[in-house]
């Protein structure tokens, strides 16, 4: 997780959405920022000034893992959603290769979590990456930070291995291709 010596500062993209700007759902079944999963965490991301994000998850009854607690699985999506959502600053489409979690405290339901991520390095296709989420406000104490690694694909990377069913629908969707096609020009 550590990036080699040679990896290059992130560099934010000129079209990439405006500090403070909502990011926006890449598609509605996501279960981490899709507003059609009755059970999923409805992240709203937002641009930071660089290279950077910020977000909110509340944790619902239905994210249980103890009674009253977030799952652990749950926290690290969460923590996934984020840090995968930096690909739109540098238009890049990204999947995660490797994410490890610290879970620092417990996170009881009803909890706002206040995500933050950033890249620190890239390297090639290969995107570093590091979150925390706060309980207790924006500046409140960490209870979960992560570190990540995402790998750059095309839009072939869904249409060749996603679910043909799903893939038609989504291709059937204007809005879908032009979302993800965008982010094939990466000057
Ligand atoms: C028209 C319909 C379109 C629909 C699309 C819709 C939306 C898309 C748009 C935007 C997306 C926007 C936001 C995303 C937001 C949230 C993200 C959530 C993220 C996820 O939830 S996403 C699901 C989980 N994710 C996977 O489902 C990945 C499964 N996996 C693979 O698909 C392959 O595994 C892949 C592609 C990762 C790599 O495969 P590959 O063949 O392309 O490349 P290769 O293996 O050569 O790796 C290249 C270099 O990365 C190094 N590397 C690779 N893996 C590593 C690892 N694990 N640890 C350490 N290093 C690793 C190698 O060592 C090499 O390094 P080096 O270059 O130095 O040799």
């Amino acid at each position: 997780m550590t990036p080699p010596s040679g990896a290059a500062a992130a560099v934010r993209h000129p079209d990439a959405p405006a500090p403070g700007e909502l990011l926006g759902s890449h598609y509605e079944h996501c279960f981490g920022c899709g507003g059609a999963q009755a059970h999923g965490l409805h992240l709203e991301v937002r641009a930071g000034e660089g290279v950077d994000v910020t977000a909110e998850f509340t944790v619902r009854p239905v994210h249980q893992g103890a009674p009253g607690l977030a799952h652990g699985g749950v926290l690290s999506t969460a923590l996934d959603e984020t840090m995968g959502s930096l690909g739109w600053l540098m238009h890049m489409i990204v999947v995660t290769g490797h994410l490890e979690t610290d879970f620092v405290r417990p996170v009881p339901v009803g909890t706002v979590l206040h995500l933050s991520a950033a890249v620190t390095a890239v390297d090639g296709r290969k995107v570093f990456t590091r979150a925390t989420g706060r309980i207790g406000g924006p500046e409140g104490p960490v209870a979960v930070r992560a570190e990540a690694l995402f790998i750059k694909v095309d839009v072939e990377h869904f249409t060749d291995h996603g679910r043909d069913e799903e893939i038609q629908a989504a291709m059937a969707d204007p809005d879908q291709v032009r979302r993800a096609r965008a982010f094939e020009v990466n000057p």
